[in-house]
């Protein structure tokens, strides 16, 4: 308990920290201020039963229609206020819903933690970037809407308590084994003993709920990945004709949701059978709990009728635990979903290793690095390097052997690992071999990361001939979407060369990031590149020697933690 309410402190403070958030606190103040002015129209209605009931049974023809007017001038009230109110609630919870999501945005982003928690076996995190998305909505969702409950609920409890007290004067006197017991203002004691006890109840039949939600919302979300990752994969399922295999694995993830959707609907079913009969009984007991006081005349029908409205309120008010059970149990779902988040989130940003610090020199070097899995297992070793800038490599190894796992090491993005990698204080550009080619214009994924409009129109016109791409220039907008989803392999990797063009980085690490190229295309690219950053440092990965790239130095990674020389295509690669 007190762990949930740390993790909705923290996650309000969220809320109210980012931009527009204490813009959100106002109309926090406002929708509170409508909901308390609705609990004074409540507590005007319960005058006003008894005022209409003892109209009628004095059989009071004009003051039963006065009555019946000041009845829809006070619903009028009470309409105006629950729309007002429900309107700007709407305003609120999408502002702090954006603060809350800028906030778990930002630490998604720092440290590059999107990329550390990508591992479930990892972090224990599931679906992370769907926490960002929906749990940031239902927290927000349930949090202004119980918050503000809760609070009315409060001085709405306070106000209707002094009215039965006020109204309720007359005792309930019986006698029990020989002794007369007579218990004063009993409807007042009668409200929270009905309410405590069926709380109780409440909550016992209803604790396993918040751990379902969770779940469901689990479920939900591997599910709706699934699909997610089918249509991002479509080419290759097609021609593996993998449907299938594909239909297989959905209908095993739908089954899971429909599994716990059913130990969802059973736990709601056996609540709701204390819930629902309790929600059609609370309106009548206390009509009946004080008919005594009606039928040896203490009371008068309209007094009657108006202890039962204020009981009534009391009742409804305190029960608002048991009616908001389930929102209650999503608020702490959302909460401690979304602290998990956070939390792993920021660990994430915590040092990388190996160790990560400025070279003295101007130099790429590794000291003592050795890599392993997250899983634990420990990669090929690796010998200490050293890479001068300005200079060309090719790095080749066998498959498996942790080629990129390096490449992510100098990135600082793996972080298993041990020893110290000096980098220099240069930009540096690193390629993979499947190049990212984010949705927008063709200037947007040339220009990536940076923005379209930092580069002039000839520079991109330039870079895609460097690459041998002129003719997508001609590619408007719409078709742009096509043709990008349907560019070959090689055609991506040229793309993303021309980036380096556009860019012009002082170290460029491309990852096997010319596989796709034949030899000549090979050639032509790396040629250029060379040719248009003449003072760059390249460093190749990749499993045949470049072309292209004109003298270079060569390093065979083997088994044995070491290097050794490579034989030299005829007066282009000198062997460390
Ligand atoms: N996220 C990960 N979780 C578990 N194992 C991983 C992960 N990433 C890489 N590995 C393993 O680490 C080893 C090295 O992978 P890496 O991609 O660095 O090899 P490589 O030398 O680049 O191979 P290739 O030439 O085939 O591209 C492989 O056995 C791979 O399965």
């Amino acid at each position: 308990m007190t762990a949930v309410l740390s993790h909705i402190a923290l996650l309000t403070r969220l809320c109210v920290g980012g931009p527009g958030g204490r813009a959100g606190l106002v109309y926090f103040a406002l929708v509170l201020g409508l909901g308390l002015a609705g609990v004074q129209v409540s507590v005007r209605l319960i005058a006003w039963t008894a005022d209409f009931y003892n109209a009628l049974q004095k059989l009071d023809v004009d003051a039963t229609l006065r009555q019946i007017a000041i009845f829809f001038g006070l619903i009028a009230i009470s309409v105006a206020l629950f729309l007002t109110g429900s309107y700007l609630r709407k305003m609120l919870q999408i502002r702090w819903r954006r603060s809350l999501t800028e906030a778990a945005l930002d630490r998604w982003f720092a440290g590059k933690a999107y990329w550390h928690l990508r591992d479930r076996s990892d972090n224990g995190l599931d679906n992370p970037d769907q926490r960002i998305a929906e749990d940031c909505r239902i927290f927000v969702d349930k949090l202004t809407g119980e918050a503000i409950e809760l609070i009315t609920n409060i001085v709405a409890l306070i106000s209707f308590v002094a009215i039965l007290w006020s109204l309720s004067t007359f005792p309930l006197a019986f006698t029990l084994g020989g002794v007369a017991i007579e218990i004063p203002r009993y409807m007042v004691w009668a409200a929270p003993l009905y309410v405590a006890i069926s709380s109780g109840v409440t909550h016992w039949l209803g604790r396993p709920l918040k751990s379902l939600a969770f779940e469901q919302q689990r479920r939900e979300a591997d599910f709706r990945f699934a699909l997610t990752r089918l249509r991002e994969h479509v080419e290759a399922v097609a021609l593996a004709d993998g449907e299938a295999a594909e239909r297989r694995l959905l209908s095993q993830r739908f089954t899971a949701i429909a599994q716990n959707w059913r130990g969802l609907a059973n736990r709601e079913l056996i609540l709701g059978c204390f819930t629902r009969p309790y929600f059609q009984t609370v309106l009548r007991i206390p009509l009946f709990l004080a008919l005594p006081a009606f039928l040896t005349g203490r009371v008068t029908f309209g007094g009657l009728m108006q202890i039962g409205s204020a009981f009534q309120n009391v009742v409804t008010t305190l029960s608002w635990f048991i009616f908001s059970y389930r929102d209650l149990a999503e608020l702490a779902a959302s909460a401690s979903r979304l602290s998990h988040f956070l939390k792993a989130a920021e660990g994430a940003t915590s040092a990388s290793r190996p160790a990560l610090v400025a070279g003295p020199d101007g130099r790429l070097s590794l000291r003592g690095v050795a890599l392993w899995t997250p899983g634990g297992r420990t990669l090929e070793p690796l010998p200490d390097l050293s890479f001068e800038a300005g200079e060309a490599y090719w790095i080749a190894a066998p498959s498996g052997h942790g080629k990129s796992a390096l490449v992510k090491a100098i990135a600082g993005l793996w972080r298993h690992g041990t020893g110290r990698i000096e980098r220099p204080d240069s930009r540096m550009a690193f390629l993979p071999q499947q190049p990212y080619l984010p949705l927008g214009d063709l200037r947007t994924a040339l220009a990536y990361p940076a923005a379209p409009e930092d580069h002039e129109t000839g520079a991109y016109q330039q870079a895609l001939a460097a690459v041998g791409m002129s003719h997508l220039w001609e590619i408007a907008e719409p078709a742009w979407n096509d043709a990008r989803r349907g560019l070959s392999g090689g055609e991506r990797q040229r793309l993303a060369l021309a980036r380096i063009h556009l860019h012009r980085p002082d170290w460029i690490i491309l990852d096997e990031a010319t596989s796709a190229l034949d030899p000549e295309a090979e050639q032509h690219v790396l040629g250029a590149l060379r040719q248009a950053l003449p003072g760059a440092t390249f460093v190749l990965i990749a499993h045949r020697p470049p072309l292209g790239l004109g003298k270079y130095r060569a390093i065979r990674l083997t088994s044995r933690s070491g290097t050794e020389p490579v034989e030299p295509p005829t007066g282009v690669v000198q062997t460390v």
